[in-house]
């Protein structure tokens, strides 16, 4: 045993070997078994040399006998891994950064240097390489093709979710969102979409009526000022009205003016979830060690003592926790917290990106903004205010929501999927192999020209009767995704955009307040979902009442 250790030859073949085991399945859930577990090992194998290698008498020459046993051992495991991904890997022949191509460090190191700003990144390598698939980590590819989109997102794919959506199991289950099981995901959906049924949003109208009219008395406060941060007051509408629908609890934000202590530690978690967001195994070290992830881990905390609060009523109006608690039941199931957190970001988040870079669009196409006016003001024409069912036919209002959906995805670099271990074969014959990560960056889907003409255009009207020639491929449309895993809130959310926009409209002229909204276009952060940068506009109120 004291010669193995001393052989190179058997360090570097455990190397190749190491390198061979690593090359087929999951580990990124596991590196904080395998970092603590090789230290052990090294301890171990010092102490065996110290007591049982006749050649060696102090402790520093056994540790230098298996420090050298290491190096050889590493470094050909790592030039084996590098040479493979790079020259002889499964996914060689697709295009993309040469780096990225060894390590997914890559893409972080563009994030930082590309202003948080993934999906843009993204975009370049497309248009650099001139193709539909990027390879754009080692087993990783960017694939940009609506006709890719019914065989990785659609109902009969056979895709599952990729190893993405595992980081946080340990620490709360898995959300309805985050579960890789496809049975388990299908039974908890049965609530999920009780909860957002046709009936259930009827039941959710007068609490987003109530608080779209909070938002306007607290607009209307604020248009004397020269510049009204009109972000943040749609955040705080937004996360105030699933805090209420959700369960049952108002965060009181558009009340207070300002951010609820639980939201700020949402958001101040997803500025590490926007870096790191991309290595899985990062995010589980992070999660497990508490580093860089102090802010997320308290938010799981409150969460959980809100719902155990929530769970001591029965609200006097219906909440999606009505139809997600089991009450026969004494204890909180783990997964209910992962819902729970789910509910607050995916459904706050995103309205709150939308309606912010909407009015972004309205601000910087006037005429747009004048036309759409015109077209709500003649809807209820002697109403003050317009309510779910007076906006809830209107196709341009729709198609402007729908722009700022294309333009402005809230969740912009797309969901990853892992491919059936065999592969799939996309319509123009490409053939991906099994086992491989997959993104459809929607970003850049939305805004290719094949599916959508003059794709840069905020134009509401390719989605109405007047211009339906500038939508050529409707497939490429996925802001809520599609298949068995799309937006289960996408109703509620086009509801609460539908009404909050109308009034909006109907209350005020809109118009950037200083500078061209640059901090939305700089400042916006992809963090999964996105975290959009700060709006100042001029607002000047129609009426005096
Ligand atoms: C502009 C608004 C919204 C956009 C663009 C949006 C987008 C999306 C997307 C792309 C997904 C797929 C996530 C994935 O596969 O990993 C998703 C899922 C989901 N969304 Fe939304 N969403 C919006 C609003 C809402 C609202 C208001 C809610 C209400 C709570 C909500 C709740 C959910 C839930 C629970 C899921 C998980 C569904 C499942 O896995 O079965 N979303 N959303």
């Amino acid at each position: 045993m004291a010669d193995l250790l001393r052989s190179r030859t058997v360090a570097a073949a455990l190397g190749l070997f190491t390198h061979f085991i690593f090359n087929s399945g999951e580990w990124d859930h596991h590196v904080h078994l395998l970092v603590p577990g090789g230290s052990l090992l090294f301890g171990a194998l010092v102490a065996f040399e110290y007591v049982a290698d006749p050649r060696v008498f102090t402790l520093f020459q056994a540790f230098q006998v298996v420090a050298t046993a290491a190096a050889v051992y590493l470094a050909t495991l790592a030039t084996s891994v590098i040479i493979y991904r790079a020259y002889f890997h499964r996914l060689r022949k697709f295009p993309g950064p040469f780096a990225a191509r060894i390590t997914k460090f890559d893409t972080i190191s563009r994030v930082i240097h590309g202003d948080y700003q993934l999906y843009k990144i993204i975009e370049g390598f497309h248009k650099k390489y001139k193709t539909d698939i990027v390879r754009t980590g080692p087993r990783e590819l960017s694939v940009a093709s609506a006709d890719a989109i019914p065989l990785i997102y659609g109902p009969m794919s056979k895709c599952r979710k990729g190893v993405w959506y595992s980081g946080a199991y340990h620490v709360e289950g898995a959300s309805l969102q985050t579960t890789r099981d496809h049975q388990d995901h299908r039974e908890r959906r049965k609530a999920w979409d009780r909860a957002f049924s046709a009936k259930s949003l009827r039941e959710y109208e007068p609490r987003i009526n109530r608080h779209t009219r909070l938002l306007l008395e607290k607009l209307k406060e604020h248009a004397k000022e020269q510049s009204v941060r009109i972000s943040s007051w749609i955040g705080f509408f937004a996360f105030d009205v699933m805090g209420d629908i959700g369960y049952n609890r108002g965060f009181g934000m558009l009340e207070k003016g300002e951010e609820d202590e639980m939201i700020e530690l949402v958001h101040k978690s997803m500025a590490n979830m926007s870096t790191f967001g991309h290595i899985p195994w990062v995010v589980g070290m992070m999660l497990r060690t508490s580093v860089g992830a102090k802010d997320l881990l308290t938010f799981m905390s409150l969460v959980q003592d809100v719902l155990v609060e929530r769970k001591k009523i029965t609200p006097a109006e219906p909440d999606v926790f009505s139809h997600l608690i089991d009450d026969t039941k004494e204890e909180i199931p783990l997964q209910l917290n992962a819902d729970s957190r789910l509910m607050i970001v995916a459904g706050s988040d995103t309205t709150h990106a939308t309606l912010t870079w909407l009015v972004w669009e309205l601000c910087m196409h006037k005429d747009a903004q004048a036309k759409l006016r015109k077209i709500t003001d003649e809807l209820a024409p002697n109403k003050s205010f317009l309510d779910a069912e007076d906006v809830a036919n209107c196709p341009h209002l729709d198609g402007a929501i729908n722009e700022s959906l294309r333009l402005h995805p809230a969740v912009p670099s797309g969901l990853q999927r892992e491919t059936p271990p065999s592969g799939i074969t996309l319509p123009d014959g490409t053939y991906i192999p099994g086992e491989t990560t997959v993104w459809m960056p929607i970003h850049t889907l939305q805004r290719d020209e094949r599916s959508f003409p003059d794709p840069l255009k905020f134009m509401p009207e390719r989605w109405t009767d007047e211009a339906p020639e500038y939508i050529k491929d409707k497939r490429a449309f996925i802001p809520f995704s599609a298949g068995v895993y799309n937006c289960v809130g996408q109703k509620l959310a086009m509801m609460e955009m539908r009404v909050v926009m109308a009034n909006l409209l109907r209350s005020f002229e809109m118009d950037f307040a200083g500078d061209m909204g640059e901090a939305v276009v700089k400042k916006s952060r992809d963090a999964f979902t996105l975290s959009v940068g700060a709006l100042d506009v001029k607002l000047t109120p129609r009426y005096k009442n």
